[in-house]
């Protein structure tokens, strides 16, 4: 049998602020690994240092020591610009207040990272529009659109990118009920059409049941 080789893989990941002349540490050496198409969650508690993890795997942030390999690339001896790439082309995340840019207009948010991947493809991005209901949406600019409707066009920013792995930091955190588990059962399924591993923490178990594994985090370590 060959083996499934992991879109984001973690091992011995540690890191630490400086708070005045004090390292505190946050990951005390975190191994995870996220295989194509899985989805998986971490929970954790407030502080625990969940988007901190989830930064590092995005390369938004640079782990002390240890390794983080997304779709077989090491980022931790990676340079700026090389990191930078990746996160380009192969990551994508989504935010809890989403994150579009005010100033374009749907069509142009939803195109924004796949065209600077040089990845813009009509038919993918025509697919997500249609999946999340925002074809009505295009011309508009975010300031007109709900919570939910920016979030969906922030997905559809992150999937059109068909990055390898999709983070997601609270992603429904923002959103009444009936919208989130909408929303969530939206990116579930354009998920799995795309392939990409997706790892997203939440605090919600419910929202943690649905994902196809669970890791908690907790003095810095994941179990
Ligand atoms: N840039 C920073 N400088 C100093 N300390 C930081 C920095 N970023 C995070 N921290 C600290 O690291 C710890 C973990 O923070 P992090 O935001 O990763 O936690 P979290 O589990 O995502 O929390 P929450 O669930 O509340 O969002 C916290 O104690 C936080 O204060």
């Amino acid at each position: 049998m060959t083996e499934i080789a992991p879109v984001l893989h973690l091992s011995g990941v540690t890191k630490s602020y400086s708070v005045a002349t004090d390292a505190v540490p946050v990951l005390r050496g975190v191994d995870l690994h996220l295989n194509p198409g899985e989805t998986l969650a971490l929970t954790g508690e407030s502080g625990s240092g969940k988007s901190t993890l989830l930064h590092i795997a995005g390369g938004l942030e640079t782990a002390d020591a240890g390794q983080v390999r997304v779709a077989g690339q090491d980022l931790v001896p990676m340079t700026d610009t090389q990191r930078a790439a990746i996160r380009c082309k192969d990551v994508a995340v989504v935010f809890q207040q989403f994150n579009l840019i005010p100033s374009l207009n749907v069509a142009d948010n939803i195109a924004f990272q796949a065209r600077l991947a040089g990845r813009l493809d009509a038919q993918v991005v025509g697919h997500l529009v249609a999946k999340l209901g925002l074809s009505e949406q295009l011309t508009k600019y975010p300031e007109a659109l709900s919570g939910g409707q920016q979030q969906r066009v922030a997905i559809a920013r992150a999937l059109a990118a068909r990055p390898r792995v999709l983070l997601a930091d609270e992603p429904t955190g923002n959103l009444d009920e009936g919208t989130s588990s909408e929303v969530l059962e939206q990116l579930l399924a354009l998920v799995a059409d795309t392939g990409a591993g997706l790892l997203l923490v939440t605090h919600s178990p419910g929202i943690a049941a649905r994902m196809d594994r669970r890791l908690h985090l907790s003095r810095g370590q994941v179990a």
